[in-house]
């Protein structure tokens, strides 16, 4: 057991005070070791530790004390009785459209209704799309803490979102998306029932734990349907943990609890600033990214550990911004005759190589980055006038085919075995590795035409900071060299 820093004295202290708090713990500073040495300080008290993923909540289970119940927030709100349902056969769009009668729902005889796109061109809304999107409507509010669905929970297609298609497309999916809801909690139902359900029913139940104390982990970006249940547990004391620099999946629509525990219970912030993962070169990469972002933290490296920034030719890890430019760095990786691994595995590359393929050959595609576009030439079109990373995707598809991206894909390696992992960004959240190169898909915003400034967006920053703090010996941050270059950040 290692002694305590001052900082991780300081949260122990605070902790022992009794009062809701808020511990904002940079990037390799030792968050778990607190909370152990929290936990351990306190052999009385029932805790119940929220973990953001079911690996991380086993491995708390195995080191934490007896008495810290260890969680995710499913793991909390699972029942049982949703067994059968979850894990009964996969359900595509197209049967569970079926099972439930959209065509019915919606009183549709005859043609398929058909939407004008923003990009010109009529889009078939099939019962496979609009249950597709009715399902998608769904899962963003079972994120939300809101009590009803309602139109903002429906996603914003690209190429479905001018004011004319977007109330065709809500006329089409909110009734579908009411009616699924209603089917989801009737226990005999027809749809396949999803974890993010069966935690929306139980947040919307109100429960109260049986615990005196909540810590929440990684609580930067914690949905608000969890956020809230756990801000409601008045009775017992409530530690949000995490780093709010590294919040980066607001897109998805989660939220900084951290700030919400500040602002809505009052909790004071402690902060950890020691990183154990690096040395002080890395951490001076780090701290030029949470000064852009305008962070009040910044990391101390460890001065006891060797680390540089450089050229890497020989990565461990390659972290990309896009899936796209992760694709690329996979399909090179192969060509080259490496053991490649990608975090998370290869199903979302196959679902946009089908996509495009479907696309392709004249058919619908109800994958959520495609869907709204009538034909792959509207997607090569847009790729190349809006969307830089969908313009990489776009390219290596035309280039490779659909069928060597699948094979690919089936090719992957375990992490265990492959001598290069890729990830995106955003799947190395809680990851580290010795040597680390970031990808070129990192691109430099582009200068304002009218005043040349060039801004980053806060979030973009953000990824950057996460990105280059998996580090632990060796970064290669050459791809990020535009940092320089930057004259401020939006929201
Ligand atoms: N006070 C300390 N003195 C020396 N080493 C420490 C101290 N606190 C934590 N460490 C070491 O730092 C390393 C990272 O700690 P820990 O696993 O708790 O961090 P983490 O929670 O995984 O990191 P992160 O902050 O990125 O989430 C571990 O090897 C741990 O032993």
């Amino acid at each position: 057991m290692v002694n305590p820093t001052v900082e991780q004295r300081e949260a122990i202290d605070t902790y022992g005070d009794g009062i809701d708090l808020v511990l904002q713990a940079g990037a390799g500073c030792g968050k778990s070791s607190t909370l152990k040495m929290i936990a351990r300080s306190d052999s009385r008290r029932r805790m119940t530790y929220v973990a953001y993923n079911k690996a991380i909540a086993a491995e708390a289970s195995r080191s934490f004390p007896q008495t810290v119940l260890c969680k995710t927030g499913h793991g909390l709100a699972f029942d049982p009785r949703y067994s059968e349902r979850l894990f009964g056969p996969r359900q595509t769009a197209h049967v569970a459209s079926q099972a439930l009668g959209v065509k019915q729902i919606l009183g549709i005889v005859g043609a398929t209704p058909t939407i004008l796109t923003d990009l010109g061109g009529m889009k078939a809304m099939t019962g496979k799309l609009i249950m597709r999107a009715a399902l998608d409507t769904i899962t963003r509010w079972c994120y939300s803490s809101d009590p009803e669905i309602r139109a903002k929970h429906v996603p914003q297609y690209v190429g479905l979102t001018k004011e004319q298609p977007r109330t065709e497309l809500l006329a089409l999916v909110l009734p579908v998306a009411h009616a699924a809801w209603a089917d989801l909690t009737d226990e005999k139902g027809v749809l396949r029932l999803q974890h993010d359900h069966y935690l929306k029913m139980w947040a919307l139940s109100g429960p109260k734990l049986a615990t005196d104390v909540v810590l929440l982990d990684e609580a930067q970006d914690t949905n608000d349907v969890l956020s809230a249940v756990l801000m409601d547990q008045d009775h017992a004391q409530r530690i949000a943990v995490g780093d709010s620099a590294q919040q980066i999946y607001s897109w998805r629509g989660a939220n900084d609890a951290l700030a919400k525990f500040v602002r809505q219970l009052g909790a004071p912030e402690l902060t950890l600033s020691q990183s154990f993962r690096f040395g002080p070169a890395i951490a001076a990469e780090a701290n030029r990214w949470l000064q852009i972002i305008d962070a009040p933290l910044r990391l101390a490296g460890f001065e006891q550990a060797e680390s540089t920034v450089g050229p890497v030719s020989d990565p461990d890890a390659v972290l990309c911004r896009s899936n796209s430019g992760a694709i690329g760095i996979v399909m090179a990786g192969l060509a080259a005759g490496r053991k490649v691994a990608l975090v998370g595995g290869g199903g979302e590359i196959k679902a946009l190589a089908w996509a495009a393929e479907a696309l392709q050959a004249g058919q619908p595609t109800d994958h959520p980055e495609l869907m709204g576009f009538p034909s792959w030439d509207a997607v090569r079109e847009y790729a190349k006038e809006e969307d830089g990373s969908l313009e990489v995707m776009t390219k290596l598809i035309d280039e490779h085919g659909t069928e060597r991206i699948v094979e690919a894909a089936d090719s992957l390696a375990s992490e265990t075995q492959a001598d290069l992992v890729v990830s995106t960004a955003h799947k190395a959240k809680g990851r580290e590795w010795p040597a680390v190169r970031i990808h070129s898909d990192f691109r430099a915003p582009k200068p304002d035409p009218a005043t040349g400034e060039i801004l980053l967006p806060r979030e973009e920053g953000r990824l950057a900071y996460v990105a280059v703090t998996r580090a632990r010996e060796r970064l290669d941050a050459d791809a990020l060299s535009w940092i320089g270059t930057i004259t401020g950040v939006t929201a």
